[in-house]
């Protein structure tokens, strides 16, 4: 299991952004964080990572355990092939027969064609495929994505969506931030929401209607109307 508790982390000294936060991941979940615009989805993301200058937390999970993170905007070497890239994820990880499961990725990603092509002159959501490989190379314990589903075109997203739930039965566990609740209320075995700097409420969709008394609502109604009755003012 993979446990998060942000005590406290402000970009400026005397404005919080995250207070009070604590959650876990488990093998084999998928956990949507949710929340409007500023509500600190990202910046927990970077605190996870260790991306977070000055932040009081800790972040545990078993030494031998690896973590995946794939960034909402793809991180892409301009002078490498889509191949290279694979290559040198692979040397990173120190693994070895890994060339048949990156063909499989490959093909199952349509970017088998492009392998010896350079992926800075890809579309975002091609990228965004790429990284989705890299990921997956060392058979993570947990996956951290920052709306994995921007820039997909729709079969696309099927495919991501698939390939997410693949993992999720292989046991990782997968934590994704994202704005997609029609994708989250699907596909998210747990909600977590952000709002005034820390979590506003942690379970699943049944619960979530439970406690906004909303049995016939989507996770957008509950969203909206958990987020209103905490007086969080929207943007
Ligand atoms: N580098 C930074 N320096 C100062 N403030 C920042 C920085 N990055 C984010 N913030 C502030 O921290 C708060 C949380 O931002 P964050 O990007 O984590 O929100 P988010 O929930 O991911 O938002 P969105 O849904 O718009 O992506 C916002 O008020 C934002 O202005």
């Amino acid at each position: 299991m993979l446990d998060v508790k942000i005590d406290q982390f402000s970009y400026n000294k005397n404005e919080p952004i995250l207070e009070n936060i604590h959650f876990n991941i488990k093998p084999g979940e998928i956990i949507g964080l949710i929340g409007q615009n500023g509500a600190g989805k990202s910046t927990t993301i970077k605190t996870i990572l260790g991306l977070t200058k000055g932040s009081e937390h800790l972040v545990t999970f078993k030494q031998e355990e690896v973590l995946s993170y794939i960034p909402e905007r793809p991180i892409i070497y301009e002078e490498l092939t889509v191949w290279e890239h694979i290559e040198l994820c692979a040397s990173a990880h120190q693994l070895t027969e890994w060339e048949p499961e990156a063909n499989r990725l490959l093909k199952l990603f349509r970017l088998y064609e492009k392998s010896q092509s350079y992926p800075k002159d890809f579309s975002k959501g091609m990228q965004q495929k790429l990284m989705f490989i890299l990921a997956y190379l060392p058979s993570p314990d947990y996956y951290i994505i920052d709306e994995p589903l921007m820039g997909l075109d729709p079969p696309s997203i099927k495919v991501i969506l698939e390939f997410l739930q693949a993992e999720k039965q292989r046991g990782a566990g997968i934590l994704m931030c994202t704005h997609a609740l029609d994708t989250a209320e699907k596909h998210c075995d747990r909600l977590i929401i952000l709002a005034d700097k820390t979590t506003i409420f942690q379970g699943t969709l049944q619960e979530l209607k439970e406690v906004t008394g909303n049995a016939d609502g989507d996770l957008l109604d509950c969203f909206t109307d958990l987020v209103q009755s905490k007086d969080v003012i929207y943007d």
